[in-house]
């Protein structure tokens, strides 16, 4: 049965004023991105082995087993089919669901590879890369997860046999949540404190096997299992977090990483001198691939809400006639729009953060430390950022979706189930803003003595500018100059910092101004990160864009995202005088002006995507648009639809049916 309501996309999709190609290759990155993407969606959409609609009805085993066979298969059709590492992680990818394989690949490996010397790389790689061995990353313990220097978990050396012996000595000390390590992974990657001639030399990692290649078997001294079924159903729980502790086991010496850190035959531990932090590289690194995500997830419930928005039809009409569309209406815009423009706004920091990154890792092959602070505090601060409101507007597309948002078909509710842990883990929102924070008093003290900042922070660099400037705004037209825009962010920016290493200063000691004013220090360091997104989406929109409109639209997303922030955080843009009253009103005039422009726009923005139903994995979000029929078929399929006369009803509901006639009788 196709419904009248199919219609409403297509004519949606007449409507749109750019091209919808050339913008699904500016979303990819470039041709050669979008046609592997393209490739690899289309692989797993049609293979029915990747089959995801009954998730949310199956039990906790049934749900891992099956996660198991699809990566296995996942395995098997790289294999076969012999594709790249970047074919085959689109391929994973699609498929859409947690699972050993993204520990594995993307921190077993990495940690090998950016804390292991070469031999040791060597040794472990091919292994790993042949998956011979599966591995997974511990360093949360029971106890402990923010602060990494506060591990429990002890590898001390024993000179006598040149080995280390790991040991958790408490029940806080017991690793607690990895990926991969409660039922799958054969070896770990272990963060544990390093202890040789009774003295405590900081954290390192350490190769230890789990289980016997042979049977799978945990190995002698090594307890371990599932942490136990996380929120929502489906969603994380395909994935085994799991436990373990360690009862004094051995490893030899050199399963110890140490790259950065040697300690030799004698027990004599040596320091390279390369910064202590770089021993948490594979954080940064995995931080800066979860911003890429971001938008993954982000555009994927913004396609859902705008698809159905144009479909779901609700007042307007008196006479029983056509009723209006949802997305028409302007509080369901100011919802949603803003979401669309972050997914876009996301994607492209995320695309610089990884030019960000590789150039850092190259800096950092010739010895070159001086970006590692700086490349911390953006992937920190962008991890906080990007996942937190891509959190929310999952939840806030649920709602922009109605009643039909909360069912399971919507894809909604476990979209939003797997995605909201991405806040915490990689690092807990807040404590990775405080780092941010620190950075920021850190550049602001400096400039005190003088010192340039660089970076994303060089705007910093015209203090007095940025003390004193007031907005030029005096039409809702200005709010389209980006110069005007830019200097409303970096100024508002600029003034919480400035405010936040005065008052610090204040205090007793830096520390305890650090520890009271950290509200303040959280909102500074969202306020730089917004600058980073904002000036990263102008410079992208200054470019050459190819295709017809593409520009256009381009122009019109990262003025909405500027603008409704500037909404957004009035309070802030107001009470630092960035900005006066009648130009926040004015601001807030572009912004209805802009949704306006969006609208005729919004589905094919959101088409740009490219997204196939499976992975949308969405009764509402369809391409066809033929949303009530998949929803009552998919209604019919829930199992408590299998028999008309529901099991229990013998047991429980004649029962009690009968008691209402006895009583109705007296
Ligand atoms: C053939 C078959 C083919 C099949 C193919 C299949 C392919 C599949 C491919 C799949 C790929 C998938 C990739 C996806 C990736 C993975 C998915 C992700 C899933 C989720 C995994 C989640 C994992 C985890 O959660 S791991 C645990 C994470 N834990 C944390 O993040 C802990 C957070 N805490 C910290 O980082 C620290 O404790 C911190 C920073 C809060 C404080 O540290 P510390 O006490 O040491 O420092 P401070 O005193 O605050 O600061 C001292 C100094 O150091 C600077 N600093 C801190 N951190 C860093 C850093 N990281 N880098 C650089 N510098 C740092 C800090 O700024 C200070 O500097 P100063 O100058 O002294 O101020
Ligand atoms: C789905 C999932 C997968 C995970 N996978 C892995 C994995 O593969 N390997 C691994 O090692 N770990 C993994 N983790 C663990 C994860 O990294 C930690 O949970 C995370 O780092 C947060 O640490 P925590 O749990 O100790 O939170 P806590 O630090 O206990 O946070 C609790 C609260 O305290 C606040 N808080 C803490 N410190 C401060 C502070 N200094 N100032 C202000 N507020 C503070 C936080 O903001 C938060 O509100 C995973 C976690 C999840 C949820």
């Amino acid at each position: 049965m196709v419904v009248a309501s199919v219609d409403n996309l297509a004519d949606e999709r007449s409507k749109a004023q750019f091209d919808v190609g050339a913008m699904k290759i500016v979303w990819a990155g470039s041709k050669h991105v979008f046609d592997v993407t393209d490739r690899m969606a289309r692989i797993v959409a049609s293979d029915p082995e990747f089959r995801k609609d009954n998730r949310t009805t199956l039990g906790r085993k049934e749900l891992f087993k099956n996660t198991l066979r699809k990566m296995a298969h996942v395995v098997k059709r790289a294999n076969e089919l012999r594709l790249t590492e970047e074919e085959a992680s689109k391929l994973r990818f699609f498929v859409d669901e947690p699972g050993y394989l993204d520990l594995h690949w993307g921190m077993f490996v990495p940690a090998i590879k950016g804390q292991g010397t070469e031999e040791q790389q060597e040794k472990w790689l091919p292994l790993a890369s042949r998956m011979e061995i599966i591995g997974c990353y511990a360093q949360t313990e029971l106890g402990h997860g923010s602060n990494v220097q506060g591990l429990e978990t002890t590898a001390t050396f024993d000179p006598k046999t040149d080995e280390f012996i790991i040991h958790s000595p408490s029940l806080t000390s017991y690793k607690w949540w990895p990926g991969g390590l409660g039922k799958v992974s054969t070896h770990v990657v272990v963060y544990a404190r390093l202890v040789s001639g009774g003295q405590e030399h900081g954290i390192y990692g350490f190769i230890v096997q789990l289980r016997s290649l042979d049977d799978h078997t945990p190995l002698p001294g090594i307890i371990i299992g599932d942490i136990g079924t996380k929120f929502g159903s489906g969603a994380y729980n395909t994935m085994d977090n799991g436990f373990v502790c360690f009862n004094r086991v051995r490893i030899p010496r050199n399963h110890m990483l140490m790259r950065f850190c040697q300690v030799t035959r004698e027990g004599n531990v040596c320091l390279s001198d390369v910064p202590k932090q770089m021993v948490y590289g594979t954080m940064v690194y995995v931080r800066q691939t979860i911003v890429s995500d971001a938008s993954w997830a982000l555009s994927r419930a913004v396609c859902i809400a705008v698809r159905y928005s144009a479909i779901r039809r609700q007042f307007g009409s008196q006479d029983r006639g056509i009723e209006t569309q949802v997305l028409d209406y302007k509080t369901q815009q100011s919802r949603l729009f803003p979401l669309l423009a972050s997914a876009y706004a996301f994607r492209f920091v995320g695309e610089w953060l990884k030019w960000l990154y590789a150039d850092v890792t190259e800096r950092l092959q010739a010895n070159d430390f001086s970006t590692l602070p700086e490349a911390h505090a953006c992937t920190a601060g962008l991890k906080s950022l990007t996942t937190s409101v891509t959190a929310d507007a999952i939840e806030e597309c649920r709602k922009l979706c109605g009643g039909h948002g909360y069912l399971c078909s919507s894809g909604l509710p476990e979209l939003f189930a797997v995605y909201v842990p991405a806040c915490t883990y990689e690092g807990d929102n807040v404590v990775l803003l405080l780092q941010v924070a620190r950075f920021l008093v850190k550049t602001v003290s400096r400039l005190a003595a003088g010192k340039k900042p660089v970076g994303t922070t060089t705007y910093m660099g015209n203090a007095e500018h940025l003390m004193q400037c007031k907005s030029s705004a005096s039409s809702p037209e200005d709010w389209l100059k980006p110069s005007v825009v830019l200097e409303a962010f970096e100024a508002r920016a600029f003034r919480l910092a400035v405010a936040c290493a005065r008052d610090i200063s204040k205090f007793s000691t830096p520390e305890a101004g650090f520890a009271e004013l950290s509200i303040d220090l959280v909102e500074a360091a969202i306020a730089h990160c917004e600058v980073i997104v904002v000036s990263r989406f102008i410079e992208k929109v200054q470019q050459d864009i190819p295709g017809d409109g593409v520009k256009e639209q381009l122009q019109i997303l990262c003025f909405i995202y500027a603008l409704h922030l500037i909404h957004k955080h009035s309070g802030e843009f107001l009470s630092t005088g960035c900005i006066t009253p009648e130009q926040a009103t004015l601001a807030n005039e572009q912004l209805r002006t802009l949704y306006g422009q969006v609208r005729p726009n919004a589905v094919s923005l959101v088409d740009a995507f490219n997204y196939t139903d499976h992975y949308l994995g969405s009764a509402l979000g369809r391409y066809d648009g033929n949303v009530y029929a998949t929803l009552y078929a998919q209604a019919l399929r829930d199992p408590l639809n299998d028999t008309v006369v529901p099991d229990g009803y013998e047991e429980f509901i004649r029962p009690v049916l009968k008691q209402t006639m006895r009583l109705s009788r007296l």
